[in-house]
């Protein structure tokens, strides 16, 4: 008896104990999975509480708003601070936010060897071109990838070969207007996919040269001219629907891999949530016929270079120039040419991807700021008009080598604050590779940071912020960029972006903080080719063309933030311009 009650009684001890233990193992690994800020940078109180951090906050927003970007931007005001921390993964290090035009820009200008490239820019990429240089640190690889692209941002082949292809896709998609607004009359009808299926036909012919198969616009231009009547709904603001005209197969899966890229901007592991994505049918075959078209634009262009000296090859196209970079490199270098490897496809990928979503993303803006806008859009076109005076005398549109040549202050400013207010992307990322001092407080090694172009000092009066706890470089630069006027920081008015100078206006790029392209040695690379791209749009829609105001209930200034800052809504209602 005594016995059995003795051992009932370890069974007991033991059970406790080993409940306890398990307890406290629980608890230990609670605590250490609580997010850990770092000293002294605020942050919210109740996200040290919980292992998931702002993650529930910032989902619940999500939900509601479809916009990350700002969530991120309203914590430092609700903090009312210009740097803060954030905890967005679980079991990770704080993101640190940074809402200050100066600070970003010493960080990304003047900083360069205390920050590079973020994994939170390179994770998105990897799954889908994981040797294109955007993933990469700023290493060996980085510079030989970018060799390659060099001549691609010259004014030569900006104005010879990108532009004339820009211009006849854009040419394109005006005249598909024209004929949409023949049948909407009057009526609005929606935007965003045309923008996104003619920028993206302008970016494929500046890379692999024109097709009119392949040309997605050319595809609905052809049907809608052949349509005489469509039936109308009766009330005006109502929308007219377009019949849909499928993209070229090619076209269809660059698309297909661009909006893969979402996953894995959302997801916690960007790189399996892609994974799981890729293995799915119309990625596969998407990615197949990505593959094969790169395969084959590389042998056309090897095919019209062979039995050639290199100061005889042809350049039509950026392939062209890429392919022709890597071959004379290897020569130097006495090496095998790179031109079927994986960096090289990644690279061409690569700039279609970056050129098209990003670019159509800002057009889209564009239209509803000009639409919204009638005495900006008014003044655009009049001084449009001024410049190109042939063009008026002859009642044509201006010529492409027209337009390249043509300087115009007031379109400059127009474009620049296009591109400010479009938050296209509304912030960059940058990650520490040692531990620093940012505005008075110590950052560790390896921590995320993001500058953020969407809030103070860029579209609401900016954090007051002592001089004293500013970096020394970004104390002796004081007065290299202008600073906004807080009291119309917030309106869309492109003459802050022009100086008088003896009696004339001129164009100033430096008037004021503008980050939407990034900045320094590792800033967006198409930086002019995005501008000529949206020169080249704008002149020729509005030349024509009038933006009109849209109804209340289809001029919306919501987003959805995606691999770029979408407007939910990008409608337009066009008549004949005056
Ligand atoms: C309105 C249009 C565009 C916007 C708003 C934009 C914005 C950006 C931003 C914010 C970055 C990151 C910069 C940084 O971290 O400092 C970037 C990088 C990049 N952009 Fe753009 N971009 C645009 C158009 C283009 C075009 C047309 C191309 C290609 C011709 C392009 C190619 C790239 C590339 C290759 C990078 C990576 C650069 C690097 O890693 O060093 N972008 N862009």
């Amino acid at each position: 008896m005594w016995e059995r009650i003795t051992s009932f009684n370890k069974a007991n001890q033991l059970t406790y104990v080993l409940f306890c233990g398990i307890g406290s193992w629980l608890y230990l690994c609670y605590r250490l999975a609580l997010p850990r800020p770092i000293p002294g940078i605020p942050h919210n109180k109740e996200a040290v509480k919980s292992v998931l951090g702002d993650i529930g906050p910032m989902i619940k927003h999500v939900g509601k708003t479809k916009e990350l970007w700002g969530w991120v931007t309203l914590q430092n005001l609700k903090l009312k601070s210009p740097i803060i921390q954030l905890f967005t993964r679980p079991l990770a290090k704080p993101w640190v936010v940074i809402t200050d035009f100066r600070e970003a820009q010493d960080i990304l200008l003047r900083r360069t060897k205390e920050f590079d490239r973020s994994d939170l820019v390179g994770d998105v990429f990897l799954g889908l071109m994981p040797e294109h240089h955007i993933s990469m640190k700023t290493n060996d690889m980085f510079k030989r990838n970018r060799q390659w692209l060099k001549d691609l941002m010259t004014h030569d082949f900006l104005h010879q070969v990108a532009a004339p292809q820009i211009y006849t896709a854009f040419a394109d998609l005006a005249h598909l207007w024209e004929e949409k607004s023949r049948l909407a009359k009057g009526h609005p009808f929606a935007a965003s996919d045309d923008i996104y299926r003619a920028t993206l036909d302008a970016v494929w012919a500046t890379m692999f040269g024109a097709d009119p198969l392949n040309s997605s616009i050319g595809a609905q231009l052809r049907l809608y001219s052949s349509i005489n009547k469509l039936d109308i709904p009766k009330d005006e603001n109502a929308l007219v629907d377009f019949p849909d005209v499928p993209n070229p197969a090619a076209m269809q899966s660059i698309i297909t891999l661009t909006d893969s890229l979402e996953t894995s901007i959302k997801a916690p592991l960007p790189a399996l949530a892609h994974w799981f994505l890729r293995q799915t049918s119309s990625m596969r075959k998407a990615y197949a016929i990505k593959e094969k078209l790169i395969r084959e634009e590389i042998e056309k262009t090897l095919r019209r270079f062979v039995g050639k000296a290199g100061k005889d090859w042809d350049i039509r196209c950026a392939i062209d120039s890429i392919l022709s970079r890597e071959l004379l490199l290897s020569e130097k270098d006495g090496r095998t040419p790179m031109l079927q490897s994986r960096a090289m496809y990644d690279e061409i990928f690569g700039f279609i991807v970056g050129a098209h979503d990003t670019t159509s993303t800002a057009i889209s803006w564009a239209l509803k700021l000009l639409a919204d806008n009638a005495h900006v859009q008014t003044k655009l076109r009049s001084e449009i008009r001024l410049v190109f005076v042939d063009a008026m005398a002859e009642k044509r549109i201006p010529t492409v080598q027209e337009i390249t040549k043509g300087t115009i202050p007031y379109l400059d400013a127009v474009i620049n604050e296009i591109i400010r207010h479009s938050l296209t992307q509304p912030g960059v990322a940058r990650s520490t590779t040692v531990d620093v001092e940012v505005l008075g407080h110590q950052i560790p090694k390896g921590t995320n940071i993001l500058l953020m172009s969407n809030g103070p000092s860029f579209l609401s009066p900016a954090f007051q912020i002592d001089d004293s706890l500013r970096s020394s470089s970004s104390r002796i630069a004081t007065d290299r960029v202008g600073t906004w006027d807080p009291d119309d920081i917030a309106y869309f008015k492109p003459e802050r972006w022009l100086v008088e100078e003896d009696g004339r206006q001129l164009f100033n790029a430096a008037a004021g903080p503008l980050l939407t392209f990034g900045l320094g040695p590792r800033g967006c690379f198409g930086r002019r080719m995005a501008s000529l791209q949206i020169k080249l749009v704008l002149i020729q829609l509005i030349w024509n063309l009038e933006l009109q105001k849209c109804p209340a209930e289809l001029s919306g200034y919501s987003s959805i933030d995606k691999l770029t800052h979408v407007p939910q809504q990008c409608y337009v209602r066009l008549r004949q311009a005056l």
